[in-house]
């Protein structure tokens, strides 16, 4: 089973009077390479020897697109089970933060791109996103479990059922 993250930066989001509504903005990155090449999602990857979920959420941002994030800015806001085939594919644990420094920058492994929360490209992205994403952006925590089928690579693989727990203690 692998071990992953993901990690959505979010920016703005005053609002006034005159114009209620969440008016905040999320930076996915369009992956350029590996798993997912060609789909928008949040910058991540896996887990690397001997780091803890945070400190590969705060090194993939800073490889994928030069964000700095201090690890304890980064909010827990889900763990998502990937299951390919009847078996666990990757355990991915989903942070969000609003605090970063820096500006984003394309790289080899990713171009980044703010979106409106209104405007997030969810027929780019991975199949099971728009049911859990939405929910994470706007505050919530989430557990998951999402079945593909068909056999590896998982990105080619059939999005075939899912389980969701909203409002969950995450812990990491
Ligand atoms: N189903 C689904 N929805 C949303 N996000 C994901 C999935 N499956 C996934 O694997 N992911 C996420 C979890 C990770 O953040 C990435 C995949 O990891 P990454 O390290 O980017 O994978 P590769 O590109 O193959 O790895 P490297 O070779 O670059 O290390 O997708």
């Amino acid at each position: 089973m692998l071990e992953a993250t993901l990690c959505f930066p979010l920016r703005g989001g005053e609002t006034t009077a005159d114009e209620p509504g969440d008016r905040r903005e999320v930076l996915l990155i369009e992956k350029r390479r590996g798993l997912g090449e060609g789909w928008y999602n949040g910058p991540g990857g896996k887990l690397e020897d001997g780091e803890t979920p945070r400190e590969c959420a705060v090194r993939e941002t800073r490889e994928e697109v030069g964000l700095q994030i201090d690890p304890d800015d980064l909010e827990k806001a889900g763990e998502l089970t990937f299951l390919l085939d009847g078996a666990v594919h990757t355990f991915c644990h989903v942070y969000r933060t609003a605090a970063f420094a820096g500006e984003p920058i394309a790289t080899e492994e990713a171009r980044p791109e703010w979106f409106a929360l209104e405007d997030v490209p969810y027929d780019r992205m991975w199949e099971d996103d728009r049911l859990w994403l939405p929910g994470v952006l706007c505050g919530r925590t989430v557990r998951g479990e999402f079945e593909f089928s068909g056999g590896k690579p998982l990105d080619e693989a059939a999005f075939v059922d899912h389980d969701l727990e909203w409002d969950v203690a995450v812990h990491d």
